[in-house]
């Protein structure tokens, strides 16, 4: 690709990026991470865009969702296990009512750095600098913890490494069997309205197999009924850590990211001449680009000649996050202006980061109604211009967290605190991303009819 390399971002304006009081720290972490396997690997992306391009044709959905921002804190099994299996529950909700593929795609196994409004934060008369994800900083109200650490992007990797074997354990190794699918639902949600409700849906997918099974059909042999695709992706913020797990593939010029399969341009670090559409430009993977109110139809164009030249089909996720107020204006202009220029990437929408509001009680919170009422809005937009609406990208946790208010749980202002626990933004928990699943079923089935 013309004067591209994996370094061609650094001659560019790069926002967000931390700055290092060690720049030779940095240095060696960056040496140590490009002598470190990659994560991923260049089938398993081909794959991918081979799966995303049957989502632009109309034929499937694209599910993106997990955490704002992953913790080092949350090592261990329990929280992995415990988003993949609402993941899960949430596609097979899908699939069933709208008779519908779903492609999976986990904010996971790498989603460490965060992009944030302000440099600083200030709290009873101090001031440090914010909080960026555990890639970068520390959470703790602290000037030594806000302090960018280098060795943290080590730790990043090996978190996401250690994450990534366990979601490839789960996908392959028999939890995701549909035969399993009572097993899915956590305890907090089983005796609520959606546990019952997926529940029932449980019982009637054991009752089809078992009836194909009857009618000679080899249910329990058939590999898709006992393994699920799963891939990971993440906003590339930190560069220099992406950079270091850049890999040539094996033609020549043909490079990858190695950290994920699908990476995302942040609607922060979207502008044309900077570096992060520089870098994204040149690798293989799959490239979500956040779209925000402010987004126009040049913008889109350009963005996509600049991450897209050959077009390819499965190459590009625009992921439009307008916030509940503004989709049914401001969408429906860029979809027109994509069809018309004979582009057809992958729709997406993301219904959190443009409905985040600070509570009466001071926390970050968003509203469910306001969650659905975009996503209905998303699917109203493509239904006017008679486009596909091909996913839905969600900050979730299959945890029993009260982040986001509202949903048949009912979480109020007063029991935001009772358990809040993101890192930074708030996410949607188990029972809440089931009760939307369900939600969207129905809207997902009337476009596919
Ligand atoms: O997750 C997205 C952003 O990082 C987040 O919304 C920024 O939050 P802030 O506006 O509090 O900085
Ligand atoms: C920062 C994010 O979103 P956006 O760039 O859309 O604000 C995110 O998805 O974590």
């Amino acid at each position: 690709m013309h004067n591209w390399t994996p370094s061609s971002w650094r001659d560019r304006p790069a926002r967000q990026m931390p700055a290092y009081a060690e720049p030779q720290a940095l240095r060696n972490v960056e040496a140590r991470l490009g002598a470190l396997p990659p994560l991923i690997f260049p089938g398993e992306i081909s794959q991918l865009r081979e799966r995303l391009a049957t989502v632009s044709r109309g034929e499937a959905f694209l599910l993106q969702g997990g955490d704002c921002a992953e913790s080092f804190d949350e090592i261990g099994q329990a929280p992995v296990e415990a988003t993949f299996r609402v993941i899960l529950q949430m596609a097979v909700v899908l699939t069933y009512a709208a008779a519908c593929p779903v492609v999976k795609v986990g904010r996971i196994a790498g989603q460490f750095a965060k992009p944030r409004s302000s440099d600083h934060e200030t709290a009873d008369g101090v001031t440090l600098p914010s909080y960026r994800g555990d890639i970068i900083n520390g959470s703790d109200f602290t000037a030594q913890a806000r302090q960018p650490d280098a060795s943290r992007l080590l730790s990043a990797y090996s978190q996401s490494a250690a994450t990534l074997n366990l979601l490839r354990a789960l996908a392959q190794g028999g939890f995701a069997d549909l035969h399993q699918v009572h097993r899915w639902t956590a305890d907090f949600v089983r005796s609520s309205p959606q546990g019952e409700r997926f529940e029932e849906l449980a019982d009637r997918i054991t009752q089809s197999l078992a009836f194909m099974q009857a009618c000679g059909f080899d249910a329990v042999r058939a590999p898709q009924l006992h393994a699920v695709e799963f891939y990971t992706s993440h906003e590339a913020l930190h560069l220099h850590y992406e950079e270091a797990l850049t890999r040539q593939g094996e033609q020549q010029g043909d490079w990858y990211g190695g950290s994920a399969h699908m990476l995302w341009l942040g609607e922060r670090t979207r502008q044309l001449d900077g570096a992060h559409v520089e870098f994204l430009r040149g690798v293989r993977n799959v490239i979500g680009v956040k779209l925000g109110p402010s987004a126009n139809p040049d913008d889109v164009l350009r963005l996509l000649d600049a991450l897209d030249p050959s077009q390819e089909p499965g190459r590009i996720v625009l992921i439009s996050r307008m916030g509940s107020g503004q989709v049914a204006e401001r969408l429906p202009p860029l979809l027109r202006a994509v069809r018309q220029a004979g582009r057809n990437p992958v729709w997406c929408c993301d219904p959190m980061h443009g409905n985040t509001v600070t509570s009466a009680s001071g926390y970050k919170t968003r509203d469910f109604d306001r969650i659905l009422q975009e996503v209905r809005g998303f699917f109203a937009a493509h239904a006017q211009e008679g486009t596909w609406p091909g996913g839905l990208h969600f900050e979730m946790t299959g945890q029993d967290v009260t982040e986001c208010r509202g949903g048949a749980q009912a979480v109020t202002d007063e029991s935001l605190a009772m358990r809040y626990r993101t890192a930074c933004d708030p996410r949607l928990n188990g029972s809440q991303s089931l009760e939307l699943a369900f939600l969207i079923a129905d809207v997902l089935k009337a476009a596919r009819t």
